[in-house]
């Protein structure tokens, strides 16, 4: 599909479809600036064709076969290769409604050699013509998701080349190594420099280190770019739209002294001091005859098994009743934060005992109504998040699975290396592993990633990037 489709030219809304002020157009390829001059009619009468690049040009959308004004817009020409594709782009910027917008947008596909571009192809293009790599692709749409300062400032990292450096800075030795190893095993009768492998095994572990370094921040980052998802649970009426609320700042969720209160579950977004929380009020569970009730019982209990994290929530002011006693067996071995609610009020909860049951999990002490003890939970949950992360600069965090998955295979073809140097096995099989530590390596900056991945990367953008 590449190759075939890339000398095509393209045109997509790139904003928001909805009311706003302004709403661009993205018209990219060959004929872009020819086609666009045939529905532009610029106030100076001037072709864009014969403007320069960059520079902003007020004028009138006008149907060539009606003559009908459609809008007052302005246009921008970037012409090849210093555009976001590095071919001519023109960007028309009219009225941000959905008419204006797609009327112009169909009279571009009806009038000139124009298609309409798939999610992602604009920067699938700036990724194919050599202006960005696969990270910093990706990046793009990291930016558009961000959900917190934090999550941004991995992404802006990465889209800046800050992440793909450092893996270049990782790779690029291991191809010297591999041309070593090659003009040795080509050439065994000409001089090549003595190959000392006990230094190779040392440098490989080296690299190997700074992978694992890598690895040990994927979670930080995975959960900075995608979210923590946290469920809310325990018994009824313990407080768990209550702290819901409370993290949001908002009155999402109702709340009342009815046991059973929350039927469905309720999912919100939330910065809890730049991580992105999606937050997930669950209904209470305990046994119940009523049917909507056990559906939302249902419900929660599915998320204790979907969850990253679960905040398990029990009544400061009670003592432990059966109903604590089943949740306690639910969350076994799960990723848990015990909270005991409702500090502000008399305490009669015996806490030693749910120490004994969820020992290891951390226990912290709120007040859902005030903000007693939320800075004391969001400290424990950072914790959680931050634990085994050694790098500290978040542009340089590995931020999704694919590059994870990636980096354990290059230790994984690291590792049997230093096995075959270590145990003599033939120098042309050390370098097969070299070999593929190094392209996996590559498949993350998109080097040596294969059309299908690329193409499944490009499929998840959204229209017009
Ligand atoms: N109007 C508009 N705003 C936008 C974009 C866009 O495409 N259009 N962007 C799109 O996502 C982002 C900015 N990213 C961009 C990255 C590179 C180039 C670009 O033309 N780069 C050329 C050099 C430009 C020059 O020489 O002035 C290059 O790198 O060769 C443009 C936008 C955000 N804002
Ligand atoms: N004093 C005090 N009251 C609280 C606190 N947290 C919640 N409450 C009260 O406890 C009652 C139940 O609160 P909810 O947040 O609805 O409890 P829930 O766990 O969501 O209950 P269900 O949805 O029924 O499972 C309400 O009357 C709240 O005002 C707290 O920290 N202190
Ligand atoms: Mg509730």
């Amino acid at each position: 599909m590449i190759a075939k489709d890339i000398n095509d030219t393209i045109a997509a809304i790139a904003t928001p479809l909805g009311e706003g002020g302004i709403g661009i157009i993205r018209v990219s390829g060959i004929n872009s600036i020819e086609t666009v001059d045939r529905i532009f009619a610029a106030i100076n009468k001037r072709a864009l064709a014969d403007r320069h690049s960059h520079r902003a040009v007020y004028g009138k959308i006008i149907d060539p076969k009606t003559k009908d004004i459609i809008d007052e817009a302005i246009c921008i020409i970037m012409r090849g290769p210093h555009s976001y594709t590095k071919e001519d782009i023109v960007e028309i910027q009219c009225h941000g409604g959905m008419l204006p917008l797609r009327r112009i947008l169909s009279l571009l596909i009806e009038i000139g050699e124009i298609r309409l571009a798939a999610p992602g192809e604009f920067t699938k293009r700036a990724f194919l013509n050599g202006r960005i790599d696969l990270a910093q692709a990706q990046a793009v749409m990291d930016i558009i998701k961000a959900k917190t300062d934090a999550s941004l400032k991995v992404a802006s990292g990465h889209l800046s080349g800050c992440f793909s450096s450092h893996i270049r800075q990782i790779r690029d030795p291991l191809l010297e190594m591999i041309a070593h190893y090659e003009a040795a095993i080509d050439f065994p009768e000409e001089e090549v420099d003595e190959i000392d492998n006990i230094q190779v095994m040392e440098k490989i572990g080296e690299i190997k280190d700074k992978i694992n370094v890598m690895l040990a921040s994927a979670n930080t980052g995975r959960i900075l770019s995608e979210g923590l998802v946290t469920a809310i649970v325990g018994k009824p009426n313990v407080g768990k739209s209550s702290l819901l609320n409370r993290l949001l700042h908002s009155e999402r969720a109702i709340v009342t002294d009815v046991p059973g209160t929350t039927r469905d579950s309720i999912e919100e977004y939330a910065d809890m001091e730049g991580i992105p929380l999606k937050i997930i009020d669950t209904a209470g569970i305990r046994h119940t005859e009523d049917k909507v009730e056990k559906i939302g019982v249902d419900r929660a209990r599915s998320y204790i098994e979907k969850a990253d994290l679960i905040l398990a929530l029990f009544d400061g002011t009670r003592p432990i009743e059966d109903d604590d006693r089943k949740i306690i067996k639910l969350i076994e071995e799960k990723n848990v934060v015990i909270v005991i609610n409702k500090n502000d009020l008399e305490q009669s909860l015996d806490e030693r005992w749910i120490r004994k049951q969820c020992s290891g999990s951390e226990i912290a002490h709120i007040s859902a109504v005030s903000d007693n003890g939320i800075k004391e939970l969001t400290e424990v949950i950072k914790k959680k998040v931050y634990a085994g992360n050694v790098v500290y600069n978040e542009g340089e965090l590995v931020n999704n699975v694919r590059q994870s998955e990636a980096l354990k295979k290059a230790e994984r073809h690291l590792s049997d290396a230093i096995k075959s140097l270590d145990n003599d096995i033939p120098e042309d099989l050390v370098v097969i592993d070299l070999r593929s530590a190094w392209e996996r390596l590559g498949d993350i900056i998109g080097d040596t990633a294969s059309e299908d991945i690329i193409d499944e990367i490009f499929s998840r953008f959204c229209i017009g990037k």
